[in-house]
C-alpha cells in the first residue's frame, strides 16, 4: 500500500483526499505541519503527498507553492478540486445570556488555519469582530485545542468531522463567504500512481524570462497563443535569488504527449527562457462520488 502524507487528521485535506483516493488503496499518514508533509515525501518516508494550493476566495496558497518550487523536487501526479464548507465550532455561551443580535458575541478567540479568515470574512466581520484570530497549523488543530480548553470564549473554524471526532459542537454551518467555496489540491511525489484516466490533462511549468529581453513575456505568451494552447493560470512569483527577479508559474490545459506543447516549450527555450516542468497530470472535478484510485 502506498503511503500518502497529508495535513491532518480531521482536516479538509484529509476529507478531500479520502473522497478522491478512497479508503482502500492508500495508507494516509497525517502530519501536523505542512512542511512535514513535504519533507516526509521528499525523504521517502511516504511515496506521495497532498498539498492544498489554491482556493476560490483566497487565490494561491503561496507558502505551499513556494515549497513545491524551491524546497523539494516532487513532480505533480494529479490535481483535484474539493468543496470547502467551513463550520464555526465551539461551545454556546455558558452564562446562558441570549444575545439575540449576536449569538456568538461571547467568543473572544478564534483558532484556525491562516487561509480561513479570507474564506469567512463576511461571517467573521458580522459575528466575530470582538474576537482575536489566532493562526494554528491546520483547521483541525484549532478544533483540537478548543476541545482541550473547554472554554466557551475560545472557538475554531473547521470540518464537521473534526467537530465529531473532538466532541465540540458546530455552532454555525457553512460560514464561508460563498456557497461554492472550492480548494484545489495537488498530489505530488517521485512515485507515479495508477489513477483513473481523466479527460482533462494539465501541465504545470515554471518559466524564467531571459534578462534584458524586451518583449520577452509577449513572445513567450505568443508561443502558446498561436498554437491555441489554453493557459488556465499564470502567476509571477519571486525567484528568491535576486530582488526584482521573477518566474512565471503556468498551468496549461493539455498534455506533454501532444505535439503542440513540446513545440511551444522548445520555442520559448529558443528565445532564452528557462523552463522547468513541474508535472503533466490528470485533473479531476468533484462529483458526490468520485474514486479516482480504481483503475
Ligand atoms: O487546515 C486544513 O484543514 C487544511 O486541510 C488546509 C487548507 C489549506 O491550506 O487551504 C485546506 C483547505 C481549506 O482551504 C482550508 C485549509
Amino acid at each position: 500500500m502506498k503511503k500518502v502524507a497529508i495535513l491532518g487528521p480531521n482536516t479538509f485535506s484529509e476529507e478531500a483526499t479520502r473522497h478522491f483516493l478512497g479508503n482502500e488503496t492508500f495508507e494516509y499518514v497525517p502530519f501536523k505541519l505542512i512542511s512535514d508533509v513535504f519533507t516526509a515525501t521528499a525523504s521517502g518516508e511516504t511515496e506521495l503527498a497532498v498539498i492544498p494550493v489554491e482556493n476560490t476566495l483566497e487565490g494561491s496558497v503561496h507558502l505551499h507553492v513556494d515549497w513545491l518550487v524551491h524546497e523539494v523536487d516532487l513532480p505533480i501526479r494529479a490535481e483535484w478540486v474539493f468543496p470547502i464548507d467551513m463550520n464555526l465550532i465551539g461551545y454556546p455561551d455558558s452564562e446562558g445570556v441570549q444575545n439575540l443580535e449576536n449569538p456568538y458575541g461571547h467568543i473572544r478567540k478564534v483558532l484556525s488555519h491562516h487561509v480561513v479568515p479570507a474564506q469567512c470574512s463576511r461571517f467573521m466581520k458580522q459575528y466575530l469582530s470582538g474576537a482575536e484570530f489566532e493562526q494554528v497549523s491546520s483547521t483541525a488543530e484549532g478544533v483540537r485545542i478548543t476541545s482541550a480548553l473547554q472554554d466557551p470564549t475560545v472557538a475554531a473554524i473547521g470540518t464537521a468531522i473534526a467537530s465529531t471526532n473532538y466532541g465540540v459542537p458546530i455552532l454555525q454551518k457553512e460560514i464561508q463567504d460563498h456557497k461554492d467555496n472550492m480548494t484545489r489540491f495537488l498530489l505530488v511525489g517521485q512515485e507515479a500512481s495508477e489513477l483513473k484516466a481523466s479527460d482533462q490533462m494539465k501541465t504545470t511549468i515554471l518559466v524564467t524570462l531571459p534578462d534584458d529581453h524586451p518583449g520577452g513575456l509577449h513572445q513567450m505568451l505568443s508561443a502558446f497563443a498561436w498554437r491555441r494552447i489554453n493557459l488556465s493560470k499564470i502567476e509571477s512569483r519571486p525567484t528568491k535569488k535576486k530582488l526584482g527577479n521573477y518566474y512565471f508559474y503556468i498551468d496549461i490545459a493539455g498534455s506533454m504527449d501532444s505535439v503542440l506543447l513540446p513545440a511551444a516549450i522548445q520555442e520559448i527555450e529558443a528565445i532564452g527562457c528557462q523552463v522547468r516542468v513541474l508535472g503533466c497530470y490528470p485533473s479531476y472535478q468533484y462529483q458526490s462520488q468520485t474514486n479516482i484510485s480504481e483503475v
